[in-house]
């Protein structure tokens, strides 16, 4: 017997794969197996999908290796949730399960200026943005910088201020978080049962033991936000792959939703004219892009080492969850928007 359906003759015109018989047709089961961000401008790629899918896949991880890793289980100290850490840290089970581990206190407490610093040397230095190395003002120039500015802004209100405490320490005290004064009882008599540290900073500074709340991770919050940042500026202006580039969607001013390469809204005017640089700006180039490289491996390193031996497994979503929030407003939903991407512009466009 065999396979072939002898009644049906192909033709030229015969769609040749699942797709382009899906284009076809209207509103068939075949078409619902279509990736959904063909559908909405607000979802990622497919290749975007796998990229920002190592974040969750790191959390798992980090989290299950805690569980299981020998070095966790057989350390003399065990996970303490009020110091939120290893305690006493002379015990703890790894140098990066301990707070003051040099990548802890020179690059994630300061993330956000090695986030910038990768972010700046690239802007400054690559081709498709601008003159490489040349204090020329570009639309590109202008909107990577827009979008850092929001990226910047998200961050100071989740982890620094908020019209007051962040909104990480407004969080901590809405879910039932306090400082309290443990440690000092000399520095507790000379407070008086007024004076109140509404932040962890603050809290902490004093001797204090910030508990009782739910305390959302800054640490899995930055290294997500600032690391996908880097990587979603970049990746489409070195990689050139499609699905960083012309297979994201847009919805135009029609309404239509379309991929990036037929926008015809104006958003877009001009098309990459291949660039010489000279030896001293490939150089440069080439550097603003390791260094950018370099804070993206360290940045998930570290988020590797803090979903391992850090936080609870809620506390790590959280600080997941908006990270994504952010991410979402930066880069997906211009996509969907055409005044928001008139001012904010995409990556490589
Ligand atoms: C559309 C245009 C809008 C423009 C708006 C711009 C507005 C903002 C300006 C703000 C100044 C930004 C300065 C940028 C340069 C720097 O980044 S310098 C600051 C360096 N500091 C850090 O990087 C601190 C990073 N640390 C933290 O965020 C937190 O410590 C933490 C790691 C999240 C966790 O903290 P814990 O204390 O451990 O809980
Ligand atoms: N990867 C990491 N390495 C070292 N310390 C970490 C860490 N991740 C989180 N921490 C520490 O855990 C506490 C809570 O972090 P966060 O809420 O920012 O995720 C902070 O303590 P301190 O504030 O006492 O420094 C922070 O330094």
């Amino acid at each position: 017997m065999s396979n072939s359906t002898p009644n049906r003759r192909i033709t030229r015109s015969t769609p040749s794969t699942i797709k382009d018989l899906a284009d076809g047709l209207p509103d068939t089961p075949i078409k619902q197996m279509r990736h959904p961000s063909e559908t909405s401008p607000f979802l990622p790629t497919k290749l975007e999908t796998l990229l920002l899918a190592i974040y969750p896949v790191t959390l798992v991880l980090g989290s299950l290796f805690s569980l299981l890793a020998y070095s966790t289980r057989s350390a003399t100290s065990k996970y303490n949730p009020i110091h939120q850490s290893y305690y006493p840290a002379a015990g703890a089970p790894s140098y990066f399960a301990t707070k003051k581990n040099i990548f802890n206190v020179y690059f994630v407490k300061k993330g956000w200026f090695w986030t910038t610093l990768a972010l700046a040397a690239f802007v400054v230095t690559h081709p498709s943005l601008g003159p490489s190395l040349r204090p020329t003002v570009t639309r590109r120039r202008v909107q990577a910088v827009a979008r850092w500015g929001v990226a910047t802004t998200v961050w100071m209100l989740v982890t620094q201020w908020c019209f007051g405490p962040a909104l990480v320490d407004r969080n901590f005290k809405l879910t039932g978080g306090a400082c309290e004064i443990m440690e000092d009882p000399i520095k507790r008599a000379e407070m008086g049962r007024k004076q109140e540290f509404f932040t962890a900073q603050a809290c902490k500074a004093s001797g204090g033991l910030w508990k009782g709340g739910h305390d959302i991770s800054g640490h899995v919050f930055l290294l997500i936000l600032g690391s996908a940042l880097l990587g979603m500026e970049i990746l489409p202006a070195i990689l050139r792959a499609r699905g960083l580039n012309e297979e994201r969607r847009v919805r135009v001013g029609s309404g239509k939703v379309v991929k990036t390469r037929s926008i015809v809204d104006g958003t877009v005017k001009d098309t990459p004219v291949p660039v010489v640089l000279t030896e001293t700006e490939e150089e440069y180039t080439k550097l603003g892009i390791k260094v950018a490289v370099g804070v993206v491996g360290l940045s998930w390193w570290m988020l590797f080492m803090t979903a391992a031996f850090f936080h609870t497994w809620f506390e790590k979503f959280t600080g997941f969850l908006v990270a994504f929030t952010a991410i979402f407003l930066v880069y997906f939903l211009p996509r969907g928007v055409p005044e928001v991407r008139a001012v904010l512009g995409m990556p490589g466009l």
